[in-house]
C-alpha cells in the first residue's frame, strides 16, 4: 500500500519549545520520521514522505529505505488534498495510507492491521489522543481530509457526507502522537527506535516520583 507520510521540515514540533531548542526539535523529528518510515517498510507498506519546504534527504539521521519525496508548502489539508486528487483523475484508485511522520511508537503489526481495516472500509481511521487524526486509509474517491482540531470526528462526517462506509481503528501505538513534553514520556517507555535512543543520549529519563509519570532531564 502506497503510504503518504507529512513531514513538517521547516518549524518542527514548536509545543515542544519548553523543552527542546530548535535544532534539537528538528533532529528529534527526523529521528521519529526515520522511525515510522521504517516501521512502514517491514509493513510491507512503500512511503513517501509529503514534505514543507526545506526538507533535505541527506541530514542526519538518514531516512530507511530512500523514499520518494514530495515538496509541497502548501497547509497539510490542502497538501494531502492534492495527492488524493491527482491520485484519482477517473474516480478509482488503490487504497492510499496517510500516516504521520510523529507516531514514535508506531510498530509493524499495528500499521499492518490499519492496512487490514483501510481494505475493508472506505475510509479508517486512526484517532489520536484529543480527536486529532493519527493515521488513515482512503479508497472511497470523493473523500477529503479537513485536518487540525477535532478532525476525528471532521473526518466521520465527511465520510457520511460522501456516502463512504467508516472504520475507527483502536491502536495504542499509532493513536500516540508525540505533541508535548508530556509525550516524550511514552516514547521513553514504549519506544523501541531511534527517537527513544536520541532522547536517553540527550540526558532525558522517566521521573516517576510523583503523580503520572512524566520525564526530566539530567
Ligand atoms: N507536509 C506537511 N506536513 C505537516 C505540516 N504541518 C504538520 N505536518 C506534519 O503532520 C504531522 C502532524 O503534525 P502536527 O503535530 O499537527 O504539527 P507539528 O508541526 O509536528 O508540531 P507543532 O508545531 O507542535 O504543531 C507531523 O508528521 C508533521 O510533521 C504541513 O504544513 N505540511
Ligand atoms: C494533523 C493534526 O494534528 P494536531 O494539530 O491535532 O496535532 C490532526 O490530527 O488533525
Amino acid at each position: 500500500m502506497e503510504v503518504l507520510v507529512p513531514f513538517s521540515a521547516d518549524r518542527p514540533k514548536s509545543r515542544l519549545a519548553d523543552t527542546l531548542s530548535p535544532s534539537e526539535r528538528a533532529a528529534f523529528a527526523r529521528t521519529m520520521l526515520a522511525d515510522v518510515l521504517a516501521a512502514i517498510g517491514d509493513a510491507g507498506g512503500s512511503p513517501r514522505i509529503l514534505a514543507t519546504d526545506g526538507f533535505d534527504p541527506t541530514d542526519e539521521p538518514t531516512v530507511p529505505l530512500d523514499p520518494p519525496v514530495t515538496v509541497d508548502d502548501r497547509p497539510l489539508t490542502d497538501a494531502v488534498n492534492a495527492v488524493l486528487e491527482e491520485r484519482r483523475p477517473g474516480g478509482e484508485g488503490d487504497p492510499l495510507a496517510v500516516v504521520m511522520a510523529d507516531l514514535a511508537l508506531a510498530t509493524p503489526a499495528a500499521l499492518r492491521e490499519l492496512f487490514a481495516a483501510g481494505r475493508d472500509a472506505d475510509v479508517a481511521v486512526v484517532p489520536g489522543r484529543g480527536g486529532g487524526t493519527n493515521a488513515l486509509v482512503v479508497s472511497h474517491p470523493r473523500f477529503r481530509v479537513d485536518y487540525h482540531g477535532a478532525s476525528y470526528l471532521d473526518h466521520r462526517r465527511i465520510a457520511a457526507d460522501v456516502g463512504a462506509g467508516f472504520a475507527a481503528v483502536d491502536s495504542h501505538r499509532l493513536g500516540t502522537d508525540i505533541d508535548e513534553t508530556d509525550d516524550l514520556a511514552e516514547v521513553l517507555i514504549h519506544g523501541e527506535g531511534q527517537a527513544a535512543t536520541w532522547l536517553r543520549e540527550a540526558g532525558f529519563a522517566l521521573d516517576a516520583s510523583e503523580g503520572r509519570v512524566a520525564v526530566v532531564r539530567e
